[in-house]
């Protein structure tokens, strides 16, 4: 039996190991949910901040690939509380879009961002015609997805030919010193500092869990182009603790 910080609070039978290998939208949408209240406070404490950093820089490369493009229309999935929206929507002429499928983390959204359009909906079922985002962005949520590959698909699907794909997860770094102090910070000291302030410690049990089950690096370059990209790169950021993916259709 897990002790009491592994189980979900209303769900005592799931732990944060199993609802990793589950994922179902339930589990993720009822987690999020419960954190939302908490999310922004705790992700810019956890982090030092970084991860405000980590959005404008993939906006930035945003910005090149868009180039001379007017008024690009951009798609931020697993939106959460809008940041990485917030970041895209400062692009000269962007109509941003951010959807989420957990409504207790978009009426956060709708509160900091007004001027951006949120929607609820999920990733693998996209509600969007074909071909009509030039930019596709997930800010730490694909790691989340039910079905990873049906996600990705589904960005490959609304994007327009030529369009790009940029996804940001956490990375557990490949130096083996860097990765030993990484995972201490991740799997010990995170979790108490966030059991302290979140409603959900078992959401910060399941973070860790979760970024080291994930595919990486090339592996996970390789999952988007079986999803139908026809390239695919990386940019580690910060000594390797959170990584960019960029995939062009
Ligand atoms: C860690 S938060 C990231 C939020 C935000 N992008 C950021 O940069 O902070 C992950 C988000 O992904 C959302 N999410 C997880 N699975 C999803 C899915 N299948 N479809 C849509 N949203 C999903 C969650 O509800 C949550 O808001």
């Amino acid at each position: 039996m897990a002790n009491k910080a592994e189980t979900s609070p209303n769900r005592p039978q799931e732990t944060a190991k199993s609802l990793f290998r589950t994922k179902s939208h339930a589990s993720i949408q009822h987690m999020f949910d419960e954190v939302a209240p908490t999310y922004d406070f705790l992700n810019h404490l956890l982090s030092l901040g970084i991860d405000n950093y980590w959005r404008a820089f993939a906006a930035a490369k945003a910005k090149k690939l868009i180039g001379a493009n007017p008024a690009p229309d951009i798609l931020d999935v697993a939106t959460g509380t809008g940041d990485l929206a917030k970041e895209m929507s400062k692009l000269q002429g962007a109509r941003v879009t951010g959807m989420d499928l957990s409504p207790e983390m978009l009426a956060i959204a709708e509160k900091k961002y007004p001027q951006i359009r949120f929607v609820q909906g999920y990733a693998e079922k996209l509600n969007f015609d074909t071909a009509s985002f030039d930019i596709v962005s997930a800010g730490f949520g694909a790691r989340n997805f039910e079905d990873l590959t049906k996600g990705l698909k589904e960005f490959h699907r609304v994007l327009k030919p030529g369009g790009h794909a940029l996804i940001i997860e956490p990375m557990i770094p490949r130096n083996p010193v860097m990765k030993k102090l990484y995972l201490i910070y991740f799997k010990k000291v995170l979790p108490k500092i966030a059991s302290m302030v979140s409603k959900s410690s078992f959401a910060y049990d399941y973070l860790p869990h979760s970024v080291e089950s994930f595919p990486q690096d090339k592996e996970f370059t390789a999952i988007l182009k079986s999803a139908g990209f026809q390239s695919a790169e990386f940019i580690p950021m910060t000594f390797e603790t959170s990584i960019l993916y960029i995939a062009k259709k």
